[in-house]
């Protein structure tokens, strides 16, 4: 494991040696798909960068922070894993830095089991992450009065992203759309809104952080100078904490009770947390009270946020308590075409948007995260963006999310499509217009199912696994010469997906 890495910039580094390297990560053809994003720059320690980290550790590195990313959403990733550094991996042991004790300590509380479990899926044999405090931090910081602040708790970046004009509304997401809307353009306008806080609630990934950051950037963009606080409860909690330990919370309060718009994000996360409730609903009743703004979300309505004061509960209850919910299928297809449109550079087929649409139904981060792998995949392999593809760069996400297909509903589709009876497929007929058919329903029975070629050979009739072997060869040849075989299966994939 070792390899000398030029001394250039960190991600410049993890590129270089990421694509300077051809041999495969595992099975991924896509074994670099975790630095395309510049959400994943860096994240290599200036020593390991300087030779003690080999390739294939480097990019495993990029994978784990990619799937970090799409598992936790920026938010938690950009807070915490994003400062990580990979300083060292051997004898099965993964060695990662952080720029505080603190940080090291929260990681390690929060994180440990889910970094150790991202490796190991990469590098066989890994049985620990181990994270300590960088030395450089050490010298230069004083971790355990001053924790760490990875990401800018005051203003938020307001993504232009996240904006009101790219927010796709649908039945499930408009009265928080109009309620975001109405309650920017009072902050704007001075006239009142009606209510005061807001209440935004729904399942995570839905929109909720986009439409707080819609609000502050109207807001912004009408009066530079409001001030506008965005912050998570979990940051509310960590700074608040910190400010006590420093016995100094005055700064604290100042900044967030002066704001012209406080949002706080992901409320539940001070269920149980009595001090920083305490510091909270002082903080919410002074920017109420002070005819001040006050935004809230939570992935809960008020009602069921267990753990949570009943005064601070009543108090949201006096402002617009407003749902999102699951995005039905065309809100969750708009979506996709409302991105696309914004990425002129994407070619992706209209049948690819209907079957992300139709198949990640969870949540909109999801789905975006879907597109975006499809399509970053694609550039990287050079691949066209077809719906075989896509399921091949998806087959995680999509097995967490399929049913079970067995091979009885595949021989079932597949005799009804060419007018046979079941028992053609599995009977020792080889007449052609009974063998094609089985060959191409042995062929999705390997592409559909995880089936082994015995099993699949035993349940056609007892054939061998070698007849199996060659039957999907055969039906992929074929599919590249033969658009009306081409056109019947996926019609039958199609099918069988619904
Ligand atoms: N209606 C929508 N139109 C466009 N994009 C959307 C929509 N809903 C969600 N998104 C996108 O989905 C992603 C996740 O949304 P967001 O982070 O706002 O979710 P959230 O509800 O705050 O989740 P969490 O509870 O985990 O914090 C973002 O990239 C956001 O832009």
């Amino acid at each position: 494991m070792h390899s000398s890495l030029p001394n250039v910039s960190r991600s410049n580094a993890a590129r270089r040696a990421s694509a300077e390297s051809a041999a495969p990560l595992g099975d991924s053809p896509f074994a670099d798909a975790g630095l395309q994003d510049g959400q994943l720059d860096g994240g290599l320690d200036p020593d390991a960068a300087r030779g003690s980290l080999d390739a294939q550790a480097l990019r495993a590195w990029g994978l784990v922070r990619a799937h970090l990313l799409s598992d936790l959403g920026e938010k938690t990733f950009n807070s915490w894993l994003k400062p990580l550094q990979l300083s060292g991996v051997s004898n099965g042991e993964v060695r990662l830095s952080v720029p505080s004790r603190f940080m090291a300590d929260w990681v390690k509380n929060h994180f440990a089991d889910r970094l150790r479990h991202a490796f190991a899926q990469h590098i066989p044999g890994i049985r620990q992450v181990t994270i300590d405090v960088s030395a450089a931090a050490i010298v230069e910081a004083e971790p355990e009065t001053a924790p760490a602040q990875p990401a800018s708790a005051d203003i938020p970046s307001f993504e232009p992203r996240y904006s009101f004009d790219s927010f796709v509304v649908g039945k499930s997401n408009e009265l928080a759309f109009n309620a975001a809307h109405t309650l920017a353009s009072s902050v704007t306008s001075g006239k009142a809104a009606g209510f005061n806080p807001l209440f935004l609630h729904g399942p995570t990934g839905l929109g909720k952080t986009h439409l707080m950051h819609a609000i502050g950037s109207q807001v912004l963009a009408a009066n530079p100078k409001a001030k506008v606080v965005y912050l998570s409860a979990e940051k509310f909690m960590v700074e608040f904490l910190a400010a006590l330990r420093a016995k100094d919370t005055i700064a604290f309060k100042q900044r967030l009770r002066s704001a012209d718009l406080l949002m706080v994000d992901d409320v539940q996360f001070i269920a149980g947390k009595d001090s920083t409730q305490e510091e909270f609903f002082h903080t919410m009743n002074e920017i109420i009270s002070a005819g001040r703004w006050l935004v809230i979300s939570a992935d809960r309505s008020p009602q069921n946020l267990e753990g949570i004061e009943s005064r601070i509960l009543s108090r949201l209850a006096w402002g617009l308590v407003a749902d999102i919910n699951p995005a039905d299928f065309e809100l969750r297809y708009n979506i996709l075409k409302t991105k696309l449109a914004a990425m002129p550079d994407a070619q992706v087929p209209d049948d690819v948007v209907q079957f992300l649409a139709r198949k990640i139904v969870a949540n909109v981060r999801e789905l975006e995260g879907a597109l975006n792998r499809v399509i970053a995949y694609g550039n990287l392999v050079g691949r066209k963006l077809d719906l075989d593809f896509t399921r091949e760069v998806l087959a995680d996400v999509l097995r967490a999310h399929s049913r079970k297909l067995t091979i009885d509903e595949i021989q079932r589709r597949v005799a009804d499509h060419y007018a046979l009876k079941i028992n053609d497929l599995i009977s020792p007929r080889r007449a052609r217009e009974v063998a094609r058919p089985r060959q191409v329903a042995m062929y999705l029975a390997k592409m559909l199912t995880p089936r082994s070629l015995p099993e699949i050979g035993r349940r056609f009739g007892g054939r061998d696994h070698t007849t199996v072997m060659h039957a999907v060869k055969r039906i992929e040849e074929l599919r590249a010469t033969d658009h009306e075989l081409d056109r019947d299966i996926n019609q039958l994939r199609r099918a069988l997906d619904n």
